[in-house]
């Protein structure tokens, strides 16, 4: 058998529908007939290295493919509902956010956050990150598990379950701790509040995974309605990882609350040392031993090449 035959064949076996950046940006269909480069301007002002024709060419088809995924998951909802005849509270409609450091979750949320209020009707639409869900920073060092931040042991786990069953059976006025990437702890007696939102979108490492496999277990993707992985080579997430220690040695390193600020002091070639260290010895190990064998359980990946663009869409048939 010839090789394009297997690779044909592969693609039919496999659970996704594979497009490429020009075939996933003509799935964007009617949408730029309501939403025009002056909605979509603001955006950018999440990130400045973020295109427009980033946006417009990956964002918005997975808005519009979200929001028929949305509607859909309403009328089911009603259907349930005069089925029982009862009058049940709201329930958000919940996408995640999974992949490693650094490759652009907190961005992509942000994006999807805003697009997905804005079109086609003006929604409520809140989004966290796992990282409240981090244990304190003491308790980390008493645990003697501060080098495992961001491995499963370090987060609160059925903390963010409860705060999960809760968000889906409709309760009001949730709290969620805020982790703050200055302090690299949870901030005492400070807290998101989450109000039935119309869509909900947590982000976070975490989201697909599923622990020790006990039986009768249950996990955060149970409550989650469409999940999606953000995905690259290696090399890349490290270089983004190194760029972003970089920026932050500039700016937030230099503040005198951060945790880091004796990193300020440090000249560019050790700053990229230190860094390039965390990443070998704690985040890229979190990637392989937890991160990655989570990524074929997404209904989605979106894989990056270099400068963040998204060259390869894969969506779960
Ligand atoms: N779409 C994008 N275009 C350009 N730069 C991006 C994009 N997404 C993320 N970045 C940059 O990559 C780095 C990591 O992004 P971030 O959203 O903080 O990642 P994560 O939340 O996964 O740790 C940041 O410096 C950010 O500015
Ligand atoms: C808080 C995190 C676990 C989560 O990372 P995020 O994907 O939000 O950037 C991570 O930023 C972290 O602190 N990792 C530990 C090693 C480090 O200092 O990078």
């Amino acid at each position: 058998m010839s090789i394009k035959n297997t690779t044909s064949n592969l693609n039919k076996i496999s659970p996704f529908l594979c497009f490429d950046r020009d075939q996933w940006s003509e799935l964007r269909k009617s949408v730029p007939l309501k939403l025009t480069e002056q909605d979509l301007k603001p955006l950018l002002s999440f990130n400045e290295e973020l295109s427009l024709d980033e946006v417009s060419t990956i964002y918005l088809p997975l808005a519009r493919l979200l929001n028929y995924y949305i509607d859909e998951n309403l009328r089911r909802q009603t259907v349930l509902h005069r089925f029982l005849g009862v009058q049940k509270p709201k329930v958000p409609y919940i996408i995640s956010i999974a992949g490693s450091v650094a490759v652009g979750k907190s961005t992509s949320a942000r994006i999807l956050q805003s697009l997905l209020a804005q079109w086609p009707h003006t929604r409520k639409v809140d989004l966290i990150t796992t990282d409240g869900f981090l244990y304190p920073l003491a308790t980390l060092k008493e645990r003697n598990i501060l080098h495992k931040k961001g491995f499963p042991i370090s987060y609160d786990t059925p903390q963010l379950i409860q705060f999960m069953a809760d968000l889906k059976s409709g309760k009001p006025q949730l709290q969620v701790p805020i982790y703050s990437h200055l302090t690299y702890d949870i901030l005492p007696n400070q807290f998101n509040i989450i109000d039935q939102p119309d869509i909900f979108i947590l982000e976070g490492l975490n989201v697909l995974q599923t622990g020790n496999n006990h039986p009768n277990q249950i996990f955060v993707s149970d409550f989650v309605d469409f999940s999606i992985y953000v995905d690259a080579e290696e090399p890349l997430l490290k270089e983004w990882y190194i760029r972003r220690f970089l920026k932050f040695r500039k700016g937030a390193f230099t503040d005198p609350n951060s945790y880091f600020k004796h990193y300020a002091e440090l000249s560019e070639q050790e700053a990229i040392e230190t860094a390039s260290h965390i990443w070998d010895s704690i985040n890229g190990l979190n990637l392989h031993e937890n991160i990655l064998p989570t990524r074929e359980r997404a209904n989605l990946i979106l894989t990056k090449g270099k400068d963040h663009s998204v060259e390869q869409v894969k969506l779960r048939k």
